[in-house]
């Protein structure tokens, strides 16, 4: 069986990572000290003073069996990125984390209109995160490394600036970021309400996924694809309301679970974050493994490594020992994962043929 080393070994590729869920404990301290941003009680009634009690009070919070309060815990990690210096810095150590747990492919994203609270503007804020990006795919190459990484610019679903921030997304299209997305709280907030910014992004030739299937069902995930045009789906584990299982084992799949399947939809699924948000029971009882099993494009994800506490390597590891993947499915997820990033197709396949392959057929 593969143990954790060995899959922190193997090349990964990671689609569904936000960079406000990723922050290490120790850097939100340290920013907090830096904004005057008061972090949550201890257990001895006083704020939060030292990384590792920290990392377990975000873990705990984020356990809470809803995403509305699963949400809640980002309060903090935004509050501390208001500042250039901030975003940069998170930026930065976040492809280092990436690097150093295997990933060669990451598209990171996160909800820029969330960080103007001390007078950035949409497009410093952008710079901001780019000069982290870049700072750190520098230290990891000047070490030997290889990490190639992208951002997501991210739409707050609830809020109404999803035109602005897809304008956004295609006008940074040449210079880190490589597509657009929507998230938040998804009951009350369907994608159609920001048709607007996803015809648009039509329009422009440009890639976006949709938060859909996670905390609301098969309606959100129809609309995110027939109405919107998503390219991907952020979760959609709810696809298996459309799949029924009969005595003999044998699935039969409605009309949206086969378009999904039969287009191959990529389904960017974060285990760990399903379970804290009750999208999920368990890990074993994840869609993930059905989903697989019919040949659905899956990919693994981590979505919140700091909520959920975890990387993209304990993600995979969870998944080995509940369902008994081997270097196979691994390779499999891997190259599917690739094969459904937004970046141009011979990059991709530049990715697949030459560091992928190569590393899991040793
Ligand atoms: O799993 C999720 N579902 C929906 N929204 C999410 C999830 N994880 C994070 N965010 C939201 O996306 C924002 C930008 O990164 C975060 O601030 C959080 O509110
Ligand atoms: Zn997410």
């Amino acid at each position: 069986m593969l143990t954790l080393d060995d899959i922190r070994g193997l090349p990964k590729v990671l689609l569904h990572d936000h960079l406000d869920g990723g922050l290490r404990p120790g850097t939100v301290l340290d920013l907090a000290a830096e904004c005057g941003h008061q972090l949550p009680d201890g257990p001895d009634g006083k704020p939060i003073g030292d990384a590792s009690t920290l990392g377990e009070w975000f873990r705990d919070a984020a356990d809470s069996g809803s995403l509305v309060r699963y949400l809640e815990t980002f309060a903090h990690t935004v509050a501390v990125t208001q500042t250039t210096g901030a975003l940069t810095r998170v930026a930065r150590e976040c492809v280092e984390d990436l690097a150093a747990d295997g990933v060669v492919y990451a598209e990171v994203r996160y909800a820029p209109e969330q960080h103007l609270e001390q007078g950035l503007t949409l497009h410093e804020v952008v710079a901001a995160v780019q000069e982290g990006f870049d700072a750190g795919v520098a230290a990891v190459s000047a070490a030997g490394g290889l990490i190639v990484v992208r951002q997501l610019l991210t739409a707050m679903r609830h809020q109404a600036r999803s035109q602005e921030i897809a304008e956004l997304a295609v006008a940074w299209r040449d210079r880190g970021v490589a597509g657009f997305d929507i998230a938040g709280a998804e009951a009350g907030n369907p994608p159609t309400r920001h048709l607007d910014a996803f015809e648009y992004l039509q329009r422009e030739n440009a890639h976006f996924t949709i938060h859909a299937g996670e905390a609301f069902g098969l309606p959100s995930i129809w609309e995110a694809l027939q109405w919107c045009g998503a390219d991907r789906l952020g979760h959609g584990v709810r696809i298996v309301d459309d799949i029924t299982v009969d005595e003999s084992g044998e699935a039969r799949l409605g009309r949206l679970a086969a378009y999904v399947r039969d287009t191959r939809v990529p389904l960017e699924m974060c285990p760990t974050s399903n379970v804290q948000t009750g999208a999920a029971a368990s890990i074993a009882e994840h869609p993930l493994g059905e989903l697989t099993k019919l040949r659905f494009r899956v990919t693994v994800n981590t979505d919140n490594r700091l909520m959920g506490g975890t990387t993209l390597s304990e993600e995979f590891f969870a998944l080995v020992l509940a369902f008994g993947y081997d270097l196979d499915d691994l390779r499999w997820f891997t190259v599917n994962a690739m094969k459904s990033a937004f970046l141009p197709f011979d990059e991709r396949l530049a990715l697949i043929n030459d560091v992928i392959k190569p590393a899991y057929r040793r």
